[in-house]
């Protein structure tokens, strides 16, 4: 799949999905399909995701750019266009989006979108405007059902909400694969090793989607390696009275220097809050039984595990 940021574009013919994708859930995934499934030789499958970057700060984003293009890296679509969602492309009249970005533009002869898609200006276009300007514009609408896991529409908003609620095993089950963090690995204050327990800091982006404080199960790839780890999301009472959040990983039986590279973080499963012990001894203590009590778990889950 390739991958291009920007605006500036002409494409022949293509079947195409577009939306926000924030967070490749059980839904988008099932429009991706439709949308591998609609692509024919003389088309080329490009799904449109709205970039939410140039956005208000407040609005934290399940995944980046970046993050959505590791999780579809493997997949058969041929082009991923992360295109500005700016104040404009916001205001623009459905038709007017129809016709200037997905006809003009990309050529659209397929357009794959959901049941209950929304979108141009007061979000006044769904599937029926799609449906109208079908013979206009010469295309197809495919639309696939509305996918529901346990009785509830999956949608970017529940798992958020999940998210930020500490529920990170229920938002992984609505994700379809464990929640995402891509983050660059930047210096701490060493003190972890000191102990035996050194840890990868990550500087993850400004308006990413941050789950609760706690320790967490994760799986991290680095360099193409997967390396087992614990996670801490959170303050560190036991050696600091900082008041900013760090997300710092113990890779498991991992001793290369990693500093300034980016890894990618899938967090599986929630173990503990965060404790204030008397001194970092007493940390490396509490981790060793962490380690002790989830490494069965951590053997048997793969990176992007699919539920
Ligand atoms: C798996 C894990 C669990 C942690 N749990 C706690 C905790 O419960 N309480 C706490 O104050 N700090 C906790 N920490 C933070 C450590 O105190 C911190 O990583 C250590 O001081 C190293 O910091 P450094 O990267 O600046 O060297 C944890 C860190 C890791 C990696
Ligand atoms: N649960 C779902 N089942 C099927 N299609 C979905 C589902 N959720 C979203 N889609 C479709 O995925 C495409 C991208 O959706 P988009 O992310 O822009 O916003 P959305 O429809 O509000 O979804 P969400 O609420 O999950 O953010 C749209 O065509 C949308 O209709």
């Amino acid at each position: 799949m390739k991958h291009i940021f920007g605006t500036d574009m002409k494409v022949g013919k293509s079947c195409i999905a577009f939306g926000q994708f924030d967070g490749l859930h059980k839904g988008h995934m099932a429009v991706i399909d439709e949308l591998i499934k609609e692509k024919t030789s003389d088309s080329t499958s490009i799904l449109l995701s709205l970039d939410y970057v140039c956005d208000s700060i407040n609005e934290k984003v399940i995944y980046t750019e970046e993050e959505k293009e590791l999780i579809l890296r493997n997949s058969s679509i041929d082009l991923m266009l992360s295109y500005p969602f700016t104040a404009d492309v916001k205001r623009m009249e459905p038709e007017r989006f129809i016709k200037e970005i997905l006809i003009d533009k990309l050529g659209a002869k397929t357009i794959v979108a959901g049941e209950k898609c929304r979108f141009g200006r007061d979000c006044k276009g769904s599937i029926m405007t799609l449906k109208h300007f079908e013979s206009k514009y010469n295309y197809k609408v495919v639309c696939p059902k509305t996918v529901k896991y346990k009785g509830q529409a999956v949608t970017s908003k529940l798992i958020k909400d999940e998210i930020c609620e500490g529920n990170i095993n229920k938002a992984n089950e609505f994700l379809g694969h464990a929640f995402k963090m891509i983050g660059e690995v930047v210096h701490g204050k060493a003190i972890g090793r000191t102990v035996g327990m050194p840890t990868a800091n990550l500087k993850v982006a400004d308006n990413k989607l941050m789950p609760q404080n706690g320790v967490y199960a994760t799986l991290s790839e680095v360099d193409s390696k997967v390396v087992k780890g614990l996670t801490n999301i959170g303050l560190r009472p036991s050696v600091d009275n900082n008041d900013y959040i760090t997300i710092e990983t113990y890779l498991l039986d991992f001793s290369k220097d990693i500093y300034g590279k980016k890894i990618a973080l899938d967090i599986h499963t929630y173990i503990r809050g965060v404790i204030k012990f008397s001194s970092i001894d007493e940390v490396k203590k509490q981790v060793d039984k962490d380690i002790h009590s989830i490494r069965k778990y951590l053997d048997n889950v793969k990176l992007l595990d699919v539920i």
